[in-house]
């Protein structure tokens, strides 16, 4: 028996992908039913008309296989009476359903009984097709259901878990014994946020197909092997059965090894595809940075790697698919010997009937054992997949919530500055060996301005994201407004905070869509307009262009682009600092707004986003001490906090301040950096 390498234990595979698979379509299930939509949006999203009772739609294909199924079982039998009634045989057969349909038809025309026999393959038929309607139409919104909370689950989760999610998926897959790739060099390298973004886009189809396949396959192949069964050992020819079943069963030995290796051709494949999904949207990311290092080439040859492992996997695939396939076909090819044996073993007692429905029940029976071994070998294939799958819709939500009585809301205080305090607060990143941050201990009056400075890695950037929740510390607490943060809501977050960080990005749409992200209800133009102004980006404002000005004024309706961008880098840091100001937060969290900025417009921007933060509490980080000049200063060394003071009482008692402004005040005044 195979077992699972899922760090579960010695577990089946059967077992584990089993519940692997019923656990991905509850949450599918539960996704559909909500819509698809996450629970705190306010839209009632796309698939909401789908929704409708998705369980009991679910049910009602597992009905309608079933069956289809059972139907398909009685036709042998059927067909066997119609034939027999037709060859005019006296004596109807003595046992089994052949027997009692055989009474029933009694003394009826023989036109009769073929009617009826065609009557049920039509039935037969139609519920067939029926039942694989609903099931194609339910795998549609079964995919997008999971696709959905796969999506949900990824980007509510911390990009740490996510990334680590994705190579582990990776990892799943290369899992097992196969054999390395013999060709194309050194494996391409795996990002895990591609691999999970692979998963959303295809993953989540190859596992709702495979969840209806098993919710109409397994209970249409039972039913009638069932009926068939029943059918076959109550009229006496239980050695048709056993003969059947020894022959799959020697069909199954024999194609079991071949399965494995299609199994490990397939993660193989898989594999070799994630690469290159990976590779291709780095690449074209990146596109002008690898022109301008002259790396297109490089690109070009690690695509072209992860492209030949690719073939290389699918022809292996293919390979292990064609003998597999054909030791099945060659055993399948045999089953008429089973015939032979039961027509043998009857001594010449049948009659056209009981051969009609042997040669109908042989094939048949040879077919749904098939079916389920198929089924069997999918889940032995795609159990790394299962698996993965389930592990990334049950990533952690973070920042995690509250414990419900522990919830503290500031919402419904007046829109006060509020204080912010660090206490004590260690934060060392998972794996590495020493805090970025080192026992920060930190008071930061309400609607006080805070600047912190310090060397290139001094920890300031961490000091913001464990305000922002990005992280949570290791040890030690910080609390806004008396509040800890652990306390607050993580949706009240975003009301709490504005921020404008090295990283913080424009999306691709319009400057309109932009400034309204994540405000409900957006705002209104001339708001925006006014924020814009406030930044002074009249000329995004809709502004008319100065006298005599070539250049069309630019309105809300511009579409930002990256590449090549659409506003120049101040223009971008104006914008986000407009953004900022229409949310109205408590707080403003501003990390070097003026990085990557001549002299004059850093100098230009950073005024503007103190003045923007005015009267509210804001942290400032800055590489230029000298630009705040009027603020109360933090100085951070190694992750400790060094020394606080106003600027003047900094430069006279740190010779680090003293040193971190030459440097500052030298870079500004050489006219490289402007
Ligand atoms: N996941 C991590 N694992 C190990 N070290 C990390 C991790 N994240 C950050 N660091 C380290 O923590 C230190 C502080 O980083 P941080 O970004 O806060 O510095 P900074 O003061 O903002 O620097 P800069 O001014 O250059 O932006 C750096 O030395 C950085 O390499």
């Amino acid at each position: 028996m195979r077992v699972a390498r899922n760090g579960i234990g010695s577990v089946p595979w059967h077992r584990t992908s089993m519940r692997a698979l019923l656990a991905i379509l509850r949450i599918g299930l539960r996704s559909l039913r909500e819509g698809g939509a996450p629970p705190m949006s306010s839209s009632s999203g796309g698939l909401r008309g789908a929704s409708s009772s998705a369980a009991a739609r679910l049910a009602l294909v597992v009905a309608w296989s079933s069956l289809a199924g059972a139907l398909s079982g009685l036709l042998p039998a059927i067909a066997g009476v119609a034939l027999g009634a037709v060859a005019g045989r006296e004596a109807p057969p003595s046992g089994g359903i052949g027997g009692a349909l055989a009474r029933l038809l009694a003394g009826a025309p023989p036109a009769a009984a073929v009617l009826a026999a065609l009557g049920a393959t039509l039935v037969s038929a139609s519920l067939a097709v029926l039942s694989g309607r609903k099931s194609s139409e339910l795998g549609g919104d079964l995919t997008a259901a999971l696709r959905v909370a796969l999506f949900r689950a990824a980007l509510f989760a911390s990009p740490r878990d996510v990334d680590a999610a994705g190579r582990a998926l990776i990892a799943a897959q290369a899992a097992g014994p196969a054999p390395r790739p013999p060709s194309a060099g050194p494996a391409p390298p795996v990002r895990g946020a591609e691999v999970v973004r692979l998963a959303i886009a295809r993953d989540a189809g190859l596992v709702a197909d495979f969840a209806i396949a098993v919710a109409t396959g397994l209970p249409q192949a039972l039913a009638t092997l069932a009926v068939l069964a029943g059918s076959l050992v109550s009229s006496g020819m239980a050695l048709v059965l056993a003969g059947g079943a020894a022959l799959f069963a020697a069909s199954r030995l024999a194609a079991d090894r071949a399965s494995g290796r299609v199994a490990r051709a397939m993660r193989e494949m898989q594999h070799a595809d994630t690469a290159v999904f990976g590779a291709v949207g780095e690449a074209l990311a990146g596109a002008e940075d690898l022109r301008l290092l002259g790396a297109r080439a490089q690109a070009e040859g690690e695509l072209a790697v992860a492209a030949r492992r690719v073939a290389d996997a699918r022809r292996r695939f293919g390979q292990a698919l064609a003998v597999s396939g054909q030791i099945k076909g060659t055993l399948a090819a045999l089953s008429p010997l089973v015939i032979v044996a039961a027509l043998a073993a009857s001594r010449g007692g049948a009659g056209a009937g009981e051969v009609g429905e042997l040669l109908l029940v042989v094939p048949l029976l040879m077919a749904r054992l098939e079916a389920l071994d198929a089924l069997r070998a999918g889940f032995i294939e795609r159990a790394p997949l299962l698996r993965a799958t389930l592990a990334l819709l049950r990533l952690p939500e973070h920042p995690p919530r509250p414990s419900g009585g522990l919830a503290m809301h500031l919402d419904g205080e007046a829109r006060r500055p509020l204080s912010i305090a660090f206490e004590g607060v260690t934060f060392t990143p998972p794996g590495a060996s020493r805090p970025v941050l080192d026992g920060v201990s930190l008071s930061i009056p309400a609607g006080a301005v805070v600047g912190v400075c310090g060397r290139s890695g001094s920890g300031k950037s961490m000091l913001l994201r464990l305000l922002l929740r990005l992280d949570d510390p290791s040890s030690g607490a910080i609390a806004v407004g008396g509040v800890d943060l652990r306390q607050i809501p993580p949706e009240e977050l975003p009301r709490l905070f504005g921020v404008v960080g090295q990283s913080t990005r424009l999306f691709e749409r319009s400057i309109a869509d932009n400034l309204a992200l994540g405000l409900d209800p957006a705002p209104t133009e001339e708001r925006m307009r006014e924020a814009l102004r406030r930044v002074e980006l009249d000329e995004l404002a809709g502004a008319p262009p100065a006298e005599g000005e070539a250049r069309l004024a630019r309105g809300l309706a511009t579409e930002v682009r990256a590449s090549p961008p659409s506003l120049s880098g101040g223009e971008a840091r104006r914008l986000l600092l407009a953004r900022v100001l229409l949310r109205e937060p408590r707080v403003f969290v501003l990390d070097e707004p003026e990085a990557g900025l001549p002299g004059a417009t850093a100098e230009a921007v950073l005024r503007t986003a103190c003045e923007v933060a005015a009267g509210r509490t804001a942290i400032v980080v800055t590489h230029a001490p000298h630009l705040l000049r009027s603020t109360f200063n933090v100085l951070l060394d190694g992750g400790r906090v060094a020394a606080v003071g106003t600027h003047e009482s900094l430069r006279e008692s740190s010779p680090l301040y003293r040193s971190l402004l030459a440097e500052a005040l030298q870079r500004s005044a050489s006219p490289a950096a402007g």
